[in-house]
C-alpha cells in the first residue's frame, strides 16, 4: 500500500477485566483507501473502532490517527480530533423526533457556527450526494429502513470528515438497498477524499466496494490482503467466511459431549 497512512495501528492490546479482545492488532489504513475489518460477532472488531475514537486506551500499544498518537491526547486534542472523524454507529439510528433536515444538520449545528442558510445549502448538497434531497421535510417514521442508513450516511459526512467509520452499516438491508449503500460508502469516501473504515460481516458487499481487507478472529489478524487476494484466500477460516460453507475451522457443532451417550440419556 503505497501512500501515507492516515491510521496506524501498533501492537494493540486491549483487554477487559483480564479477559484479552485484542492481541497485537498492527494495521495501516493509507490516506484516501476504503478499508475493511472482517471477523464474526464478538471477534473485536467494534472494540477497535473504539480505540481509533479515543474511546477506550490500549492495554499495550498505540492507535495513530494523522501523525497523533490518540491516547497521549487531551481532552481538547482529542475534542478537535473527533471533529474529523464521521462515525456511523450499528443500525446507524436518526433522532425519531427530527425531520431528516435536522437529523443531517444536527453536527453542523452543534459543532460549527454556520449561519442558518449555509447549514441550509450543506444540508441538502449532503442529501442531494445519497439521493434523498426530496425527503428533507420528512420524518425518520416516514422513510424506508435503506432510505433511513443513506440519511445516517449523509449525517456523517456532515462535517467533511477525514476519517468516516462504519459499524455494520450493511445490517438488516434488503439486497438493493445493500448495494446502494455499498457503493455510496465507495463514493463519498472518493468525492470527500476522506479515508473510510468499514467493520462488517457481510463479506460479498465489502469485496466490491474496499481497497484493502483485514480479517479479525479472536483478537487477532488472521490475513489480509486486496479483494482479490481474499477470494482466493487460502487460509481454511477466510475460505470458509467468503465461500459460506457451514462447516470448517468455525464449526458447525457447538461443542457437546457424546452424541450417542446424550441420545441414550433421554431415552
Ligand atoms: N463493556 C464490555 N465489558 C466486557 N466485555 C465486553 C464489553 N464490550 C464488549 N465486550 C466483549 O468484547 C468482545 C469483543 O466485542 P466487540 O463488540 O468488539 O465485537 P465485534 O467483533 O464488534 O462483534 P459484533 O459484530 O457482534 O459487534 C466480545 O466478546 C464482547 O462480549
Amino acid at each position: 500500500m503505497p501512500s501515507q497512512p492516515l491510521v496506524e495501528i501498533c501492537d494493540l492490546n486491549f483487554a477487559y477485566d483480564n479477559r484479552a479482545i485484542l492481541k497485537g492488532i498492527n494495521m495501516s489504513f493509507p490516506k484516501g483507501k476504503l478499508i475493511a475489518i472482517m471477523g464474526l460477532s464478538g471477534c473485536g472488531k467494534t472494540t477497535l473502532l473504539r480505540h481509533i475514537g479515543g474511546v477506550l486506551k490500549p492495554t499495550k500499544g498505540h492507535v495513530k490517527v494523522d501523525g497523533k498518537i490518540i491516547h497521549e491526547l487531551d481532552q481538547e486534542g482529542l475534542y478537535a480530533m473527533r471533529r474529523k472523524m464521521g462515525m456511523l454507529f450499528q443500525f446507524g439510528a436518526l433522532f425519531t423526533d427530527m425531520s431528516v433536515f435536522d437529523n443531517v444538520a444536527f453536527q453542523m449545528r452543534e459543532h460549527t457556527d454556520l449561519p442558518e442558510d449555509i447549514i441550509h445549502d450543506l444540508v441538502l448538497m449532503k442529501l442531494h450526494a445519497v439521493g434523498l434531497r426530496g425527503t428533507h421535510k420528512l420524518m425518520p417514521a416516514e422513510l424506508s429502513g435503506g432510505m433511513a442508513r443513506r440519511v445516517a450516511l449523509a449525517r456523517t459526512v456532515a462535517l467533511d470528515p477525514m476519517l468516516i467509520m462504519y459499524d455494520e452499516p450493511f445490517a438488516g438491508l434488503d439486497p438493493i438497498s445493500l448495494s446502494v449503500v455499498g457503493n455510496l460508502i465507495r463514493q463519498l469516501n472518493d468525492a470527500l477524499g476522506a479515508t473510510s473504515i468499514v467493520v462488517t460481516h457481510d463479506i460479498q458487499e465489502s469485496l466490491k466496494i474496499v481497497d484493502y481487507v483485514y480479517f479479525i478472529s479472536d483478537g487477532a489478524i488472521i490475513a489480509e490482503g486486496t479483494a482479490d487476494e481474499i477470494r482466493a484466500s487460502e487460509v481454511p477460516f477466510v475460505r470458509q467466511f467468503v465461500h459460506g460453507e457451514t462447516d470448517g475451522p468455525i464449526p458447525f457443532h457447538y461443542p457437546g459431549g457424546d452424541y450417542s451417550q446424550d441420545l441414550n440419556l433421554r431415552a
